[in-house]
Order: structure tokens, then sequence, then C-alpha cells
């Protein structure tokens, strides 16, 4: 059980002010930290995305090394903290943080990141931040960061869980949540698909809070993964017969040889493994036909063309979003895939042709929070049913245009039980699709509980949470 640790009586709480007083003054000598705080400018104000702004603002900067390990680890650690962050703030301010002016707030987080949950001295994180709130608002705004994050201060992050967080014993899913940095439907949706309130959801969620390693997948036929982490200096994955893992914070894997080159890409390991059991699974009669019926922007389809091309089969691909079939071709160099821009669920291919399908599907994402780290406070409960209606309608598509006697997999980067064991469930009771046990095509993989789908988890196989299903058309 959590002791609520009773508070120590703190001065009054301090006021944000209402518009800018005094000369702002020209940009900190502190790079890293600006970087951060423009990325998550953007974040908050064009819904940007911080893997995409924050490279490329350290190119431009020309941000290396510490620096830029410093930004990164701050700009991310950040935005996946938010929902604490902002909860301890909250604490901390005797107004509501819609109140506060938005650029203030973003150096409020990046400050309070850094005092709950980095080793920087509270009086650097302090200060650094407050210089930056005057660099860009002026003294008045500068004075209230200084006071709310000395109230910040008074506490370490255990503290303040124990202090905003619900009580443990009474709501262990609320409590997680907040202890780590979820949203609460994202904590209870993982504690449904784990059928565990417990330690397992605690473990799910700290390893959905913590920077993942950058995953490789080496080109079948091109590269061995041996040979890929010969070249890389990474470690051969565990499970996949393809993967290669890197460092976390090993600089931008497209930079590498070996990826410019075209013998490896950048892909989650759970990935990998969802398509290589598509092509696994046995098959009576021809096998010469597949399709991605989701394929953009491309990474499986990569590796189903190059696994394709080694058995004699073909690929095509369908997206329905032409800037994405685009990244697709990009991808596939001189792979020979077949690219059809179209929705999948009418696609124009003829009924029955395809002897494998893949339907990796668009979903709420939820298995790869901790690759966007902002992700888990834009997404909605209410994102959830128009996908899994979505789901439904493209699974049922991809069990048309397969052949009878042929093999489906579908595909989420989500646990959520709505988007995974309720989508297939349906859709076999309404097609009479027979469902394959999908743990035999996932060899030497441990912890697939009872089947008959496969849910990878990142606290047990490093992976995103990847959920596949292996369908097969009845003869
Ligand atoms: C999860 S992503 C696929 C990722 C891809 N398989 C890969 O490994 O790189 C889902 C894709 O489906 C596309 N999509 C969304 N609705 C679609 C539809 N009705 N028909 C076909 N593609 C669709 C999205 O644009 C997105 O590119």
């Amino acid at each position: 059980m959590t002791q609520r640790s009773s508070r120590p009586s703190r001065p009054d709480r301090p006021h944000p002010p209402r518009r800018r007083t005094g000369p702002a003054r020209p940009p900190v000598e502190d790079p890293a930290r600006q970087a951060a705080l423009d990325t998550l400018r953007a974040v908050r104000q064009r819904d940007s995305y911080a893997n995409l702004v924050l490279p490329g603002l350290l190119r431009d900067r020309r941000i290396t090394g510490r620096d830029a390990a410093l930004a990164t680890e701050l700009t991310y650690g950040s935005l996946r903290a938010q929902g604490l962050l902002d909860a301890v703030l909250t604490s901390c301010s005797d107004r509501p943080l819609s109140e506060v002016d938005g650029a203030v707030l973003d150096a409020l987080r990046l400050g309070a990141y850094q005092l709950l949950r980095t080793r920087v001295p509270a009086h650097a994180a302090v200060a650094s931040t407050v210089d930056l709130v005057r660099a860009a608002m002026g003294s008045g705004a500068a004075g209230f960061a200084n006071a709310v994050l000395r109230r910040v201060t008074a506490q370490d992050e255990q503290g303040w869980v124990d202090e905003v967080a619900p009580d443990e014993e009474t709501d262990p899913i609320g409590y997680q949540a907040m202890a780590n940095a979820h949203p609460r439907w994202i904590a209870q949706a993982f504690a449904e698909a784990l059928g565990s309130r417990g330690e397992p959801l605690r473990d799910a969620l700290v390893a959905d809070d913590t920077r993942p390693a950058v995953h490789l997948a080496a080109r079948p036929g091109q590269c061995s993964s041996d040979e890929l982490a010969a070249m890389t200096g990474g470690d051969v994955a565990p499970y996949s017969p393809y993967g290669v893992h890197l460092e976390p914070g090993s600089g931008d894997p497209g930079d590498l040889d070996a990826v410019r080159e075209r013998l490896a890409t950048v892909q989650d390991e759970g990935s990998q493994l969802c398509a290589v059991a598509l092509t696994k699974a046995p098959l009576e009669g021809p096998d010469e036909r597949w399709l991605d019926l989701c394929a953009g922007p491309g990474g499986k389809a990569v590796m189903l063309a190059s696994l394709a091309t080694l058995s004699g089969a073909s690929l095509d691909a369908v997206e329905k979003a032409p800037h994405r079939a685009d990244l697709i071709r990009k991808a596939a160099g001189d792979l020979p895939i077949a690219v059809h821009v179209g929705d999948g669920r009418e696609s124009g291919l003829p009924a029955g042709s395809f002897d494998r399908v893949l339907v990796d599907a668009p979903c709420t994402g939820l298995g790869a929070l901790r690759r966007r780290p902002e992700a888990r406070w834009r997404r909605q409960p209410s994102d959830v049913a128009p996908l899994a209606r979505l789901q439904r309608e493209l699974l049922t598509a991809a069990l048309e245009l397969v052949r009878p006697g042929g093999v489906v997999a579908y595909v989420v980067c989500s646990p959520h039980l709505s988007e995974t064991v309720g989508v297939v469930a349906d859709v076999a009771r309404r097609t009479g699709a027979e469902r394959l046990d999908t743990r035999e095509f996932f060899p030497g993989v441990p912890d697939l509980g009872d089947g008959p789908q496969v849910q990878l988890w990142p606290h047990l196989h490093g992976t995103d949470a990847m959920f596949c299903a292996l369908l097969r058309r009845p003869a």
C-alpha cells in the first residue's frame, strides 16, 4: 500500500503573469535545451511529431554529441511524462495550466522533467529553465517559472506520485498510470489485454516508458543478421532471423551504410516477426501471389517482397494515401512490388486471387508509444471504435481477396482488445475463417499465452506491442 505523504506547508502559490513584463533578452547559450523547447512548441502548436522535428533542428543548428543527446533525452522525456509533469505543475501553480501561457508551460514541463526524472542538479534545472523563459517571455514570466519550479523541488518523483496519483490500493490502474506517465484509459487497455492489474501491468508501463533500442532488419537474400551486426556494431536480435538491435541513442540509423545501401531497413523486431509469420504458415496448392493490403510506408512490404523473391512469389501492395504509396516505391528500390493506390476495402483486385495476404491495419498505435513520445497524450478513447470498424472491413476484404485455403495475417500495433481479438473473433465468426495457432509461426518466442493469436509486449519481448492472428479461408 502506498503511504500518502503529508505535505509540508508551502509558501503561497505563485501566480502566472498575465502578460509579458520587461524586455526579452537575446537567446540563451543553451543549444540543447533551446532545441528541446522549440520542439515542444512545435508539438504543441502544430501537432508535429517530435521525432521528425528534433533531428532536423539538431542538424540545422549543428548540435551534436552530448548536446544532441541531452536535447533528445529532454524532449522525448518531457513529452512522454507530460501527464505526470502536468499533475505536479498543477499542484505547484495557483491556477489551471490551461491559463498558463503555452510557451511558459513548455519550459515548465522541461524543467519539471529535469527535476523529477534526470540527474541534472536541481539548481541547474531551475536556473536553465528560468533563463529560457526570460529570453522568450521576459522577467515577469521568468519569476513565475522560478517560483513554480522551486516548489517542484520540494519532493522527488516518488514523493510527487504519492501525492498526485490515485490511491494504489483502491485504484491500482489509476496509480500505475500516473506513476508511469500514461493516460488512465491506456493503462486500462493494457491491463485488459494482459489480464492483470498487478506486476505485469507495472512492468508493461515501465517498459513502455523507456527509450527503446533501434531495431534493424537485414534484407533477406542480401545480408544476414550476423553480417549486419558486424557492420553496425549491433547485437543479433533474439527472435527475428533478420533482426539486429542497436543501443538507444546510437544516432540516426538512416545514416548507417547498411541502411543507405539497402542491405537493411529500420524495423521493429515485432514487425519483422509478424511479416515472417505470414510466410511460414503451410499452404496446400500454389504459393505464388502475395498481397500487402495496407502497405505504406512499406516496411513489411520490403520484407515480404524480399522473401517472395527468394521463394519465386510476387508481391502486390495496396495503400490508400498517395504519398505513402510513393514511400513504398521508394523503399522498394529494385524489388518488384506492384503498388496500387486505393482503398483496401474495394481495391478492384480480383477476388480469390492471392495465396497470402497481410492486413497491417491502421490502428491506434498504442503498441508503439515508446517510439512516439507525444502519441499517448494525443490519442483519445474515441479513436478506437472507428478504427475497429475499419479494421473489420479490411480484414473481411482480405478474406475475399485470398483464395480458398489461402492465409491472411491480421496485424496491428496495438494491444487494445477492441482492435485485436475483438476484430478477429467477429470477422472469423461472420466469414467462417479458421483461426490458426499463430504461436507456431513465432518459433523460439516465449510468453505467447494461450493463443491462438500472438500478442507481443515490450516488457516480455523487447518489441513493440504487436498483435498478429493468422486466419485461413475455408477451402
Ligand atoms: C499500420 S500502417 C501500415 C504499415 C506498413 N505495413 C509498414 O510495415 O510499413 C497502415 C497503413 O494503411 C493505410 N490505410 C488506411 N486506410 C486504408 C484503407 N482503407 N485501405 C488501404 N490502406 C489504408 C494507411 O495510410 C497506412 O499507411
